[in-house]
C-alpha cells in the first residue's frame, strides 16, 4: 500500500484511497468480528448440547441398569428362602427373562459357581460350573455388580449384571444374574438406537478399556479404539465437553458423560465442519445482502473524498503556477467550500497580490528613467517585443537636443538636467495615449507611434519640434530638437534596421543644420528635411 503512495501521488487519489481503504477495512473487520463471535457461540452451544445429550443418554442407561438391578434384587429376595427348589428357580429365571425384557439370558448360580437354573434353557449350561471373569467376580465380591463387558463362549459381546442371593439367616447362597448382548438386539441397544442421530453426529459407548460397546456402525462394536480424550477414562469428570479429533483425525465437538454405577462413558461427537457449515452460508448471505449498501457507501465515500480533496488539489496545482498571468483569476474561481480550503485560498491570493505588487514595482523601477519618468531602453525593449510579437507596424522618432553640451557648459549640469526634464514633459504632452516616449540616453529620446504611417509620423515629429522650440526654459531660453523619422513595416525588415535608419535620419538632420525633421531614406531615396531656420 505504502509503495503505491509515491511522493507524486496527488491528493485526490490519496484521500480517495484512504477513504475507500478505511471503509473496506472497517467492513471486513466487522464481518470478521461477527463471524468470530458467531463461531464461538455456535461451537460452545454445540459442545454444551452434546454434553447434555451424552449426560441424558448416560442417565437413561444408568436408569436401565438400576432397573435391571432392582428386578434381580426382587428375584434374589424371592428365591432366598427356597434356594433348593429347582423348579422355582427355573420358573423365576423364565419369568425374569420374558416378563422384564431387560435381559437376553438369566442365570441362577450357587455359591460354588454351579448353574442351578438358566433361561433360555437352550443354552445348555444347567449343572455347568461357570469360570468367566464376571461369574468369578460375582462369587468373590458378593455384591450387586455390573461386570466388565466380555466375549461369551458363544462369541457374544455381553455385559453381565448380577445380584447376590442370601438366605433368611444371612448366609451366602449364590447369585442371580442377567446378560445383555451388546452386539445383538437388546433393550440397551434399542435404547441407544432410538436416539436421534442427525447432521453426522456419532455416538460412542466405551468401556474403561476404550472398547466400543455401542456405535451406529455395528462393525465397530467390540473393537478397541484409541482414547478419544487425552486423559484416561477413569479421570473423566461425570460429564464435560472438549474439541478433539476423532479416530479418523477429523476435528469434532465432543460431549461426554459417565454412566452411573459402571465404567462406561458415552461420547457424542459432531464434526466441527458440519457444525460451522450454516455459519459460512450465513456469512455468504450477509455479504450478499450487504453488498449493494457497501458499494453505495464506497461510492459515497469516494465522492465525498473527491469533494474534500478537489479544492486542495486545485489550490496545490495553482500554487505551483503562481507566476502565471491569470493565476489570481483562476485561484479565485476555485470553489473552496470548507473553512480550511478557503483559508488556503485566501493565503494564496494575498501571496499572489503581494508578489505581483512587488514584481510590478521592480518592473517599473527597472524600466523607468529616474530623471524624466519616461521609459528607459529596457522599458522600450518590452514595448518593442510586444509590437514584434503582434506584428504591429509602427513609426519611430529619434530626437536629440541641439547643442546641449553648451547648456551644460554655460549653466551647469543641474540646469542641463532641468532642460532634459522639460523636453521629456513636452514629449509626453505631444504623444497620443498609445504612443510610447522613452529616454534612450543623455539628451536623446525616442517616440514609438504604433500603427502610424509615414505622413502621420512626420506630422507628429514636426508638432513636437515646434512645441519644443516654442517653450522658453529659464535661464537657457529657446531649446530645439533634431528629429529623424522612420517606419517599421512588420513584414519587410528587422526592427533594428528601422532604428538604425531613424538614427541615420537624425544625424542627417543634425548635419542639415539642426532644429529640423528628416525622414529616413526608405528606398535609397533621400527626402527634403523639414527645417525651421
Ligand atoms: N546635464 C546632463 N548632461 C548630460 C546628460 N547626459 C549627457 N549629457 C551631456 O550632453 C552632452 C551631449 O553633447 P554632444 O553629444 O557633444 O552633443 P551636443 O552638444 O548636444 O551637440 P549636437 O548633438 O551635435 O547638437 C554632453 O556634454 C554630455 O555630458 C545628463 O543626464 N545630464
Amino acid at each position: 500500500m505504502l509503495r503505491l503512495l509515491r511522493p507524486k501521488t496527488d491528493l485526490r487519489t490519496l484521500i480517495t484511497l484512504l477513504a475507500v481503504a478505511s471503509i473496506v477495512i472497517a467492513l471486513a473487520n466487522s464481518l470478521y468480528a461477527a463471524w468470530r463471535v458467531q463461531r464461538e457461540i455456535l461451537i460452545s452451544n454445540t459442545l454444551e448440547a452434546n454434553r447434555v445429550y451424552a449426560a441424558k443418554l448416560a442417565a437413561t442407561t444408568g436408569q436401565f441398569f438400576q432397573q435391571a438391578q432392582s428386578q434381580l434384587a426382587w428375584t434374589a429376595g424371592a428365591i432366598g428362602a427356597r434356594f433348593d427348589d429347582d423348579a422355582l428357580l427355573q420358573t423365576e429365571v423364565e419369568r425374569l427373562r420374558q416378563q422384564t425384557n431387560s435381559f437376553n439370558s438369566v442365570v441362577i448360580v450357587d455359591a460354588g459357581g454351579w448353574v442351578r437354573a438358566i433361561s433360555p434353557e437352550s443354552m445348555m449350561l444347567k449343572g455347568v460350573q461357570l469360570h468367566t471373569d464376571s461369574a468369578r467376580e460375582a462369587l468373590s465380591r458378593r455384591t450387586a455388580l455390573i461386570g466388565q463387558p466380555s466375549i461369551s463362549a458363544a462369541n457374544n459381546l455381553l455385559v453381565f449384571v448380577s445380584r447376590p442371593v442370601w438366605s433368611a439367616s444371612g448366609s451366602y447362597l449364590g447369585y442371580v444374574g442377567g446378560t445383555i448382548y451388546l452386539k445383538r438386539k437388546s433393550v440397551l441397544n434399542e435404547l441407544l438406537l432410538s436416539q436421534f442421530y442427525r447432521d453426522g453426529t456419532q455416538l460412542y459407548v466405551l468401556d474403561r478399556e476404550n472398547r466400543v460397546l455401542y456405535h451406529q456402525n455395528g462393525q465397530l462394536v467390540g473393537k478397541k479404539i484409541a482414547p478419544l480424550l487425552p486423559q484416561s477414562a477413569t479421570s473423566y469428570a461425570s460429564s464435560g465437553y472438549q474439541e478433539i479429533n476423532n479416530e479418523q483425525s477429523v476435528p469434532v465437538l465432543a460431549g461426554y458423560a459417565r454412566v452411573p454405577d459402571s465404567d462406561w462413558t458415552i461420547f457424542v461427537l459432531k464434526p466441527t465442519r458440519i457444525t460451522l457449515a450454516p455459519l459460512s452460508n450465513l456469512l455468504f448471505q450477509v455479504i450478499q445482502r450487504s453488498l449493494p449498501l457497501a458499494l453505495l457507501t464506497l461510492a459515497a465515500a469516494w465522492l465525498l473524498a473527491r469533494l474534500i480533496a478537489m479544492p486542495l488539489w486545485q489550490l496545490a496545482r495553482k500554487a505551483s503556477q503562481m507566476d502565471a498571468q491569470d493565476a489570481a483569476i483562476e485561484i479565485n474561481g476555485i470553489r473552496s467550500w470548507y473553512f480550511e480550503s478557503s483559508q488556503i485560498k485566501r493565503a494564496l491570493l494575498s501571496g499572489i497580490g503581494l508578489m505581483q505588487m512587488k514584481i510590478g514595482q521592480l518592473k517599473s523601477e527597472v524600466q523607468t528613467d529616474p530623471l524624466t519618468q519616461l521609459l528607459n531602453r529596457r522599458g522600450l525593449q518590452a514595448v518593442l517585443d510586444y509590437l514584434a510579437t503582434t506584428r504591429q507596424p509602427f513609426a519611430v522618432l529619434a530626437l536629440d537636443i541641439d547643442h546641449f553640451k553648451r547648456v551644460n557648459d554655460t549653466w551647469g549640469h543641474d540646469v542641463g538636467d532641468r532642460v532634459i526634464q522639460r523636453v521629456a514633459q513636452q514629449l509626453k504632452n505631444c504623444a497620443r495615449q498609445t504612443d510610447v516616449a522613452c529616454r534612450s540616453g543623455g539628451e536623446e529620446f525616442l517616440i514609438i507611434l504604433p500603427g502610424a504611417d509615414h505622413d502621420t509620423a512626420m506630422m507628429m515629429a514636426e508638432r513636437v519640434r515646434q512645441a519644443t522650440q516654442r517653450q522658453t526654459i529659464e535661464p537657457v531660453g529657446e531649446v530645439t530638437l533634431s528629429i529623424g523619422v522612420s517606419c517599421w513595416l512588420a513584414e519587410r525588415e528587422a526592427i533594428a534596421h528601422c532604428f538604425r535608419r531613424a538614427d541615420e535620419a537624425l544625424y542627417s538632420a543634425k548635419r542639415a543644420g539642426r532644429n529640423c525633421v528628416l525622414a529616413a531614406a526608405l528606398q535609397e531615396e533621400a527626402r527634403e528635411p523639414i527645417c525651421d531656420r
